[in-house]
């Protein structure tokens, strides 16, 4: 009798222990916390590194956007039932992407469009720099139709150039918006500037004169410059120089000594004049700098970081980036399988001489932007001579 009832105790605890392995299994399933039962159980060191919780694939917390997305970029807006049925309204943006020019920021703009909790503007609207006049009802009726739970976000690269935006941002859209600056090494950023301007004024059916005067136009709006005197942000373009030259040494330098830094391929690179007016206007908090090589090297980081700034569910997984050989830079793979496309521009080698030179001439102003963002690093003194951020 003893042992038949040993034998059904033994039998009641074997039925609790499998319920009770079985609960926590389901449990770890649904809230997404096998890894760290599996931790738990191996002792494993990875339980002490912060565990990222991606959120899940497409659509927002109500079920999905208002568009989709096509392999050519194009967003398609949702019928209008649909629209009214996930509450898709157009809203102004609580984050801007404001530059430097060719540094990322429309590949970064466009991946971001593939968070869940995020809505991003189709094309740079140019509001705070070009538009302003048109009104914030107009800038308003150019952003994307999001979700009551979505944020909205526009980029523009000129907007960091323009003498009065960061006080216009303030006044229409609150000291609450949040501002993104990518920043690429400067010497980097003015070859592929004047790269992609001089692939523009071949590839387009303009004469070259009037590809330059609409060049010129596009730059040469209400920004701060460098004056020739040292004075700094001096009102006004006439000062610029909008030279393009067959070659890029030809253009940037006066003589093989000296730097052209009127040069707007040079000019544009000066951060540290143009960022002043962000800084003093937006606290550190609302102003996040990404590093544009790290972006081109890495984009899965670079997203986490983001996501991180914005407040947003982490939801860029590493393996939703893959390296393309054909275009040298990382594309989509998840949620879609897209790929931003790049100019069929061909990279010369630029002399080491006239990389040495134009280091050189930033090398003040790369000091200077360390001391405005505190820890802006990566530019100073270790720029590496390659200046193709993808090699
Ligand atoms: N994933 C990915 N796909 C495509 N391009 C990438 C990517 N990551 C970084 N980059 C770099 O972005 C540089 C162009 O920057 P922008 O898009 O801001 O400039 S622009 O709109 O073309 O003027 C462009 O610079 P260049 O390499 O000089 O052409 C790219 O290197």
């Amino acid at each position: 009798m003893s042992s038949r009832l040993y034998f059904f105790a033994v039998c009641f605890g074997c039925l609790i222990l499998a319920a009770i392995i079985s609960f926590t299994r389901i449990y770890a399933v649904i809230c997404n916390k096998s890894e760290s039962i599996l931790n738990y159980r191996g002792k494993s060191l990875a339980l002490k590194t912060p565990q990222r919780h991606y959120s899940q694939e497409g659509g927002s917390l109500h079920g999905g956007k208002c568009h989709t997305i096509s392999s050519d970029w194009v967003q398609h807006l949702k019928s209008s039932k649909e629209l009214d049925s996930l509450g898709c309204k157009q809203k102004l943006p609580k984050v801007l992407i404001i530059g430097a020019r060719t540094s990322g920021t429309r590949t970064l703009n466009r991946i971001l469009g593939f968070h869940p909790q995020l809505a991003t503007a189709a094309y740079e609207v140019k509001f705070f720099d070009k538009n302003y006049h048109r009104g914030s009802e107009w800038y308003r009726s150019q952003m994307p139709f999001s979700t009551p739970d979505q944020i909205t976000l526009e980029s523009t690269e000129g907007y960091m150039y323009h003498r009065n935006a960061s006080l216009r941002v303030s006044k229409t859209l609150g000291d609450d918006i949040k501002v993104i600056i990518m920043l690429r090494d400067p010497v980097a950023r003015s070859i592929s500037d004047y790269l992609l301007t001089r692939h523009r004024i071949y590839d387009s059916k303009m004469t070259s004169a009037h590809y330059k005067r609409v060049f010129k136009e596009s730059r040469s709006l209400d920004r701060l410059l460098v004056s020739g005197k040292g004075k700094h942000g001096r009102r006004g373009s006439t000062k610029m120089s909008y030279t393009i030259e067959d070659t890029f040494e030809k253009t940037v330098l006066k003589n093989p000594d000296l730097v052209s830094h009127k040069n707007i391929f040079i000019a544009d690179s000066l951060y540290v004049y143009y960022l002043r007016s962000w800084v003093k206007k937006f606290t550190p908090n609302h102003i996040l700098e990404v590093n544009a090589e790290k972006f081109a090297r890495k984009p899965g980081e670079t997203l986490a970081k983001v996501e991180e700034f914005l407040g947003v569910r982490p939801f860029f997984r590493p393996d939703y980036f893959k390296f393309n050989m054909n275009t040298s830079t990382f594309c989509l793979q998840k949620p879609q399988s897209i790929c931003m496309p790049r100019l069929p521009v061909e990279y010369p080698v630029i002399s080491e001489d006239a990389i040495s030179k134009l280091r050189g001439h930033f090398e003040n102003s790369c000091r200077y932007l360390f001391l405005l963002l505190k820890h802006y690093s990566e530019l100073i003194g270790d720029i590496p001579l390659n200046y193709h951020p993808i090699e």
